[in-house]
C-alpha cells in the first residue's frame, strides 16, 4: 500500500578504512513516494545509498526491509528481487549487446544454467521501452554515448523488476530531454507501481519537482528530511552548500532554488 515502509536505515554509520563518512543517518523509503537524498560533494549521499543496497555494511545500525527483515541476513537473491541499485560508476562489458545487458537484470530470477524466469523477457521489453533504448538492442554498450549507456543502465535496474528503486544521480550525462524523461519515469515507478524510490540529485530543482520527501546531507549527517518546502529552505541550503541561495515558488507550484554566485556582484561593480 502507498505509504508503507520498504526499505529504511537506521541509526547508520558508515566508514572506509576506519575514518566515518557517515554518522548516525536514518532515512526512510515508503511505497509509492519517491526521497531525494541532496547535499554537498562529499557529504555521504552514494554511500548511504550503497549501504541500502547492502554494498557498504554499516559500522553499526541496521537497514530493514519492510519494517522488519534485517536486509544483510537476506540471501543475495532475495534481496536482489527487492532492491535495485543504478551505481554511479560501473564497468562497460566489451562487444556485449544492449539486449543482453538489460536482460542482465534478470539475474535474481534465472535458476542455474539460466532456466526459469518465463516472464522474463517482458520485463525486459518494458524496461527498453520506458527508458527509450530499444532502437539500439543490437548494439555494443562500450560504442555507446555517456548518455545512451546511463539509460541502458537505467533499463538493466528496471528490468530486475523491484519495490525498491535506489537511483545515483540518474541524470547526469543525460541531455535535458533525457534528465526530464527519467525523472518521469521515477514518478512513474512510484505512482503508477507503488515502487519506494530513493534517488541521489544534485539538481535542487529536479528534487523539489520529482519528491515526496527530501533528505539533505551536510557533513555525513542528515541535517533536514522532510517535504520538499520543508527542507529546501533558504537558510537550510545556503547554510550546507556555504553560498547564499535564493529559493521561491514558480509558476508551476514547484520550488525554483537560486545559488547567488560572486559573479553577480563582479559584473555590477
Ligand atoms: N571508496 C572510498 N574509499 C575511501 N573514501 C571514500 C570512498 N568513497 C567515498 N569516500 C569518502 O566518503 C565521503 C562521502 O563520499 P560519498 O561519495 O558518499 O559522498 P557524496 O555525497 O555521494 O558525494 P558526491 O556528491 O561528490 O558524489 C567522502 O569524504 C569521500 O571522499
Amino acid at each position: 500500500m502507498t505509504g508503507d515502509l520498504a526499505l529504511a536505515g537506521s541509526e547508520l554509520t558508515l566508514a572506509y578504512d576506519g575514518r566515518t563518512v557517515v554518522h548516525g543517518a536514518g532515512i526512510e523509503l515508503c511505497r509509492g513516494q519517491v526521497v531525494a537524498l541532496v547535499g554537498p560533494n562529499g557529504s555521504g549521499k552514494s554511500t548511504l545509498l550503497r549501504s541500502l543496497a547492502r554494498l557498504h555494511a554499516p559500522q553499526s545500525g541496521r537497514v530493514t526491509l519492510d519494517g522488519g527483515d534485517d536486509a544483510f541476513a537476506l540471501k543475495p537473491k532475495d534481496f536482489a528481487r527487492q532492491v535495485t541499485l543504478l551505481t554511479q560508476s560501473r564497468p562497460t562489458p566489451g562487444g556485449v549487446r544492449v539486449k543482453d545487458v538489460v536482460a542482465y537484470g534478470r539475474h535474481p530470477y534465472r535458476a542455474r544454467f539460466g532456466a526459469g524466469d518465463a516472464d522474463g523477457h517482458i520485463h525486459v521489453a518494458k524496461a527498453m521501452r520506458m527508458t527509450g533504448v530499444e532502437a539500439m538492442a543490437e548494439r555494443a554498450v562500450d560504442e555507446l554515448s555517456g548518455g545512451e549507456l546511463q539509460r541502458v543502465w537505467l533499463a538493466t535496474c528496471l528490468a530486475q523488476d523491484t519495490g525498491v528503486v535506489l537511483l545515483d544521480e540518474p541524470t547526469t550525462f543525460l541531455d535535458l530531454r533525457y534528465q526530464v524523461e527519467i525523472l518521469d519515469i521515477v514518478r512513474e515507478l512510484a505512482d503508477d507501481h507503488q515502487v519506494a524510490v530513493g534517488v541521489v540529485l544534485h539538481d535542487l530543482d529536479q528534487a523539489a519537482a520529482v519528491a515526496d520527501r527530501v533528505v539533505l546531507m551536510h557533513s555525513g549527517v542528515v541535517r533536514a528530511a522532510g517535504t520538499p518546502a520543508d527542507v529546501l529552505t533558504a537558510g537550510l541550503l545556503s547554510e550546507v552548500y556555504g553560498l547564499r541561495i535564493e529559493v521561491n515558488v514558480g509558476d508551476d507550484g514547484h520550488l525554483h532554488t537560486r545559488p547567488i554566485g560572486r559573479h553577480t556582484a563582479r559584473v555590477t561593480i
